[in-house]
């Protein structure tokens, strides 16, 4: 599990290895130049053209160091563009290395010349050591140009602890540069993880320029790193029968949608529900109930009991106008799922001050439905949580909201985001297109809704979830490539009995 820190707080672990536990800044970046060098030179030949873009200060100076143990091991073709006005003294010493050594550098001022245009488009691997924990605001001047520049060479881009341009108060939609890999240094940060940076990031590798272990252990983090293939849960005891693996009911399915639910009834069932009822509308009701078999299947009316079930999935294909049962439905008190178009319905309920009683609650809103929860909560004061937030934003933002409703969010995207379940963000990466298919949200909700009807506790529900899903992804994705929701259904099951222990 890998802590996501601020570049603040990683900056303060830099200064604390120096001041309290007297290991030089240039030691540190010796050690870490080392070390990016070791993780990539492997892959790099010696014919490549190398660019090291190398900002005035620390995180420059790092390239540099990059820059020279290359070329002591025959890694001649390379230049060295330096900029900057304010060089720090240890960048200072670095260049002057690579002056002793003779190493081709080419200092810029305020305009690109025509020798920097080509030696970028002709490059193999440009390293960016432009910025990292020191950027202030988003890149300007030079460093912008050069950035916009280098993402269209069609190099391996190299990014030293952070794709210049990346930070955490600064939007993704800020230019940044386009890392195929990112060589970060001491621990991950919480700017790679917002939902549209993460992409941009590549591989993501952690290196240690011997940092204290004491003072990467201590960290405030802003969130944890979990992944999804470390997962683990309880498995079954062999003697669990249909009334003791938890009844679940869904309530959605209207007469435009009326796959979602099925979807999710059968997701539910892979994840170990034992029985599951499905409340539709009455146009679903047939097709439900013929194609459907192992489902028990009831028309949706005011007066349902669902005091029998181990937890309510509400709102898959469930369609408008539903806030009034969502309410009644609430005051159930059952451990409830809401997805969908039981969110909006919720938002609705929440932009008109109503805020009902209710038991436990976990909510998985992709970023759009995420964006209308939080306007419906903060209203005016709510960031839009959408391309133009910061990384800082979503971390906070999405934490408030989780206290605010009493209840666990699972943000999805490309990442998941569990706020609520821990004192900071849990993030799991995902980053597996196939599993972006239509359908794929209904199979999330109803593992989870199984998982709640199991009795696991919320917030480890959220989590154990959100990775039966990943992993089921990641399986379907190794067998077959790409492939619909009904068929993401037949690897669900696989991916619980290798989680189970
Ligand atoms: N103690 C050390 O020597 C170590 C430093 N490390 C490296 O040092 C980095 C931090 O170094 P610094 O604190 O010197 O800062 P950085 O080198 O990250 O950033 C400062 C540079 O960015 C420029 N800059 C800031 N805001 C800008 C903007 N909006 N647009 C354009 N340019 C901008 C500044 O002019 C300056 O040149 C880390 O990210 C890491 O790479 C690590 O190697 C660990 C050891
Ligand atoms: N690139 C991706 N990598 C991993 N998971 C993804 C990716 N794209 C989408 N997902 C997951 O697929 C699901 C899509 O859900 P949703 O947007 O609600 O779709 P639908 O409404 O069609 O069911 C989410 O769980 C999301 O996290």
């Amino acid at each position: 599990m890998d802590q996501l820190v601020s570049s603040a707080a990683m900056a303060t672990i830099d200064s604390d290895a120096q001041l309290q536990y007297k290991i030089p800044g240039l030691s540190l970046m010796e050690t870490a130049g080392f070390k990016i060098w070791a993780s990539l030179a492997a892959e790099i030949h010696k014919e490549q053209h190398l660019v090291f873009l190398c900002g005035g200060g620390n995180n420059g100076g790092d390239a540099l160091v990059v820059a020279r143990l290359a070329f002591d091991q025959g890694y001649v073709n390379q230049v060295c563009i330096l900029i900057g006005n304010h060089i720090s003294p240890s960048c200072a010493v670095q260049r002057e290395i690579i002056q002793a050594y003779g190493l081709p550098s080419i200092m810029l001022g305020d305009e690109i010349s025509p020798q920097v245009t080509r030696a970028l488009l002709d490059a193999g691997v440009v390293f960016d050591g432009i910025a990292g924990t020191g950027l202030k605001g988003p890149l300007q001047g030079i460093s912008k140009t050069l950035v916009a520049l280098a993402n269209k060479s069609k190099a391996l881009r190299v990014a030293i602890d952070i794709p210049s341009g990346l930070g955490d108060m600064i939007s993704p939609d800020e230019i940044h540069f386009l890392a195929d890999r990112t060589c970060t240094l001491g621990l991950s940060k919480a700017a790679f993880y917002h939902p549209l940076s993460r992409n941009d990031c590549g591989q993501i590798e952690i290196l240690n320029p011997s940092f204290p272990a004491r003072l990467l252990e201590n960290v405030q983090a802003e969130g944890k790193l979990i992944d999804p293939k470390e997962v683990k849960m309880h498995a079954l005891s062999s003697a669990a029968f249909k009334n003791s693996r938890g009844h679940v009911a869904i309530i959605g399915g209207s007469k435009s949608y009326t796959g979602a639910v099925r979807l999710s009834a059968r997701a539910a069932f892979s994840s170990r529900a034992g029985l599951v009822t499905l409340f539709c509308d009455q146009e679903v009701f047939q097709l439900a109930a013929t194609e459907s078999p192992s489902v028990m299947v009831k028309t949706l009316s005011e007066n349902d009991d669902f005091s029998p079930f181990n937890a309510l999935l509400v709102g898959p294909g469930w369609g408008k106008g539903r806030e009034s049962l969502l309410e009644k439905l609430f005051l159930t008190k059952k451990p409830m799922v809401l997805d969908a178009d039981g969110i909006k319905a919720y938002a609705n309920l929440l932009k008109d001050k109503k805020r009902p009683p209710h038991g436990p609650l976990l909510l998985t809103p992709h970023l759009g439905e995420l964006r209308e929860l939080a306007f419906s909560v903060f209203g005016d004061q709510a960031l839009s949580l959408g391309k133009q937030d910061t990384p800082e934003a979503f971390f906070s933002m999405t934490r408030k909201l989780s206290r605010e409703l009493d209840a666990i969010l699972i943000m999805k995207s490309s990442l998941v985001h569990i706020a609520g379940a821990a004192d900071q963000l849990i993030v799991m990466e995902g980053l597996n297109p196939s599993l972006g298919v239509a359908g794929s949200g209904d199979i999330l909700s109803g593992i989870i809704a199984a998982l709640l009807g199991n009795g696991i506790e919320l917030a480890q529900t959220a989590v154990i979830g959100s990775a039966i899903h990943q992993n089921a992804g990641r399986l379907a994705h190794e067998e077959l490539g790409y492939y619909d929701s009904e068929t993401l259904l037949g690897f669900i099951g696989k991916a619980v009995g290798e989680m189970e222990q």
